[in-house]
């Protein structure tokens, strides 16, 4: 409890995704990748520091922290960029200058193994040589934040080395010491216990804690050092990171100000649009679970969950989803109830009797049973199926023949028969595969005879149930964007995959097709 004396009321935020993230396994931004989320982070997300790369790690590393200081500068925020750099006597600093950056975030060794089985230098001699590198970059006007790398082991096994390098930079210009559990070793029990001793040693210094990820407790990790004083915490948007990643940005801030409350200045409700910009841009999916930014957090699936939440939100926590710029779904599946159903037709503006809504409630189980997911896309047709209601959705585009060929070393074909509003079309087309010719078939359709846009298909997955059998169901789900941006989910399912995506695109055809009829 005393440790909660020293907790500061508002704690700094400093974003590495743009160094420690890209040292992800198979991440690389591109300069004009990292000037947009240098931006994003600094003028939406508001984080207060942000490390933006590596000293001397190449030429277009130099470009890109480049225009990163170029655009700081003129927006005001230069003094929030930071780039690391080793003790390297003149080069890094020169590296760093070069960019327009001056601040470094300096790496030395907090642990005697790293300093002597690494560098191969006594303390003394490191010392020395970080020394030789303030001076240096104090004449260059730098200012100096200095990590102790490796500095959680040091404290296990070394403990002393480490008070040596504090005693010997404690009368020195750095501004903030980082302190990286940088094999992610620590429990959160250890963490404060560390943390505690280097505050109370030296309670005027700022220390920030830098987390790693490898036990899962970086989260934890990072509120243990608030809770007994740090400064400031190192994060990374999605938690990227070599190996297992640092400590999520998300996650910290809805931590921090839900189980310490302790202020940042981080614009909570920018947190899910950096995530998906980052997993963009990085190429690593973002799980569907992950807290705050993942696909599912926010959907309720069990039925009584949903209906609690009818009643009065009995099944909500304080992480509501719009904190976050998100909204909360309710899943239609297996799991389902009828809470689930109404609150989906609701989104949907349709209103049934009680008596409809059990039926339809009872198809979607049905569904859910064969392992077949429901989109609410989907809700319409099942409705129109269920009940015959043609006011829910009409079937105006029909598929009445269709023949797909494969062979070696020819293209595949499609010939298709199609009914729209009553009239019937004929077309063939080849493609890359069998479903690629049956869609440039339909395309055709819509162009030449109707003389409008195919909606785009943006997304394409298949789940086949894990066994390997040949002839297991394939289940397809498509998304497609109409040409005014209107975006719609569907899924198929068959034994035969281009069978399954082909069911898929006519629901989606006869949604699109309803929504045109009521304009
Ligand atoms: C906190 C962290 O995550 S640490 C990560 C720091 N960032 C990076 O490593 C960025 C990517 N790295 C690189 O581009 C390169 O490794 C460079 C440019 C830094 C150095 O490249 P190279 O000269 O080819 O050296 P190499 O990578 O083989 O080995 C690293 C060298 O740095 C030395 N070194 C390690 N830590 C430090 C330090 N804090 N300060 C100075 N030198 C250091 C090592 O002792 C080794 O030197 P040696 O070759 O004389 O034995």
């Amino acid at each position: 409890m005393e440790s909660l004396n020293k907790m500061k009321s508002r704690i700094e935020i400093m974003d590495s995704t743009l160094r420690d993230g890209e040292q992800t396994n198979g991440v690389s931004f591109l300069p004009h990748e990292k000037l947009m989320i240098a931006r994003l982070l600094l003028e939406k997300v508001n984080v207060d520091r942000l490390e933006v790369a590596s000293a001397r790690v190449s030429e277009g590393e130099k470009e890109a922290v480049t225009g990163i200081c170029r655009f700081a500068e003129q927006a005001g925020y230069l003094d929030r960029i930071e780039v690391l750099g080793f003790v390297d006597h003149n080069k890094s600093v020169d590296w760093i200058a070069d960019t327009g950056c001056h601040v470094i975030n300096l790496l030395a060794k907090g642990s005697y193994k790293h300093c002597t089985q690494q560098l191969h230098k006594t303390p003394e001699q490191h010392i020395e040589d970080i020394l030789d590198v303030l001076d240096y970059a104090e004449s260059k006007h730098f200012r100096v934040n200095l990590y102790l790398e490796d500095w959680s082991s040091g404290m296990i096994n070394s403990p002393e080395y480490v008070y040596q390098m504090m005693e010997a930079m404690k009368d020195t210009n750095i501004e903030r010491f980082l302190l990286p559990d940088t094999l992610g070793i620590l429990t959160p029990t250890q963490c404060e216990d560390f943390i505690t001793k280097m505050v109370d040693m030296y309670p005027d210094k700022r220390f920030d804690f830098h987390a790693h990820n490898d036990y899962d407790m970086a989260v934890a990790d990072s509120l243990a050092a608030v809770r007994c004083g740090a400064s400031g915490i190192h994060v990374t948007v999605n938690g990227l990171g070599e190996r297992c990643g640092n400590a999520p940005l998300s996650s910290v801030e809805a931590v921090l100000k839900d189980m310490c409350d302790v202020e940042t200045n981080i614009v909570e409700s920018q947190l899910n649009m950096i995530s998906r910009v980052v997993e963009g841009y990085s190429g690593i999916a973002v799980s569907p679970n992950e807290p705050i930014v993942g696909e599912n957090v926010f959907t309720q699936v069990a039925g009584v969950h949903a209906d609690g939440d009818k009643k009065d939100n009995l099944y909500s926590n304080a992480l509501k989803p719009e904190r976050f710029g998100r909204k909360r779904e309710f899943a239609l599946g297996k799991n389902s109830g009828k809470a689930n159903i109404e609150k989906n037709l609701e989104e949907l503006g349709m209103t049934l009797t009680p008596e409809q809504v059990r039926k339809v409630t009872q198809r979607i189980t049905e569904l859910g049973d064969r392992k077949e997911v429901v989109t609410q896309d989907d809700l319409p047709y099942i409705v129109s199926d269920v009940l015959n209601r043609h006011d829910a959705m009409e079937e105006r585009v029909k598929l009445l023949s269709y023949m797909v060929s494969t062979s070696y070393g020819l293209k595949p074909i499609a010939s298709l028969k199609v009914e729209i509003n009553g009239k019937v079309y004929t077309a063939d087309a080849t493609g890359d595969g069998q479903y690629d010719a049956f869609v440039k078939a339909l395309r055709k359709v819509y162009r030449d005879n109707l003389n409008r846009t195919f909606p785009r298909l943006t997304n394409y997955s298949v789940t086949i149930p894990p066994g390997g059998h040949t002839d297991a169901l394939v289940q397809t789900i498509i998304t497609w964007q109409d040409e005014n941006g209107r975006v719609i989910r569907t899924h198929g399912l068959d034994a035969d995959q281009t069978e399954a995506a082909i069911k898929a695109t006519f629901k989606m055809l006869n949604i699109f097709e309803e929504e045109n009829t009521k304009k």
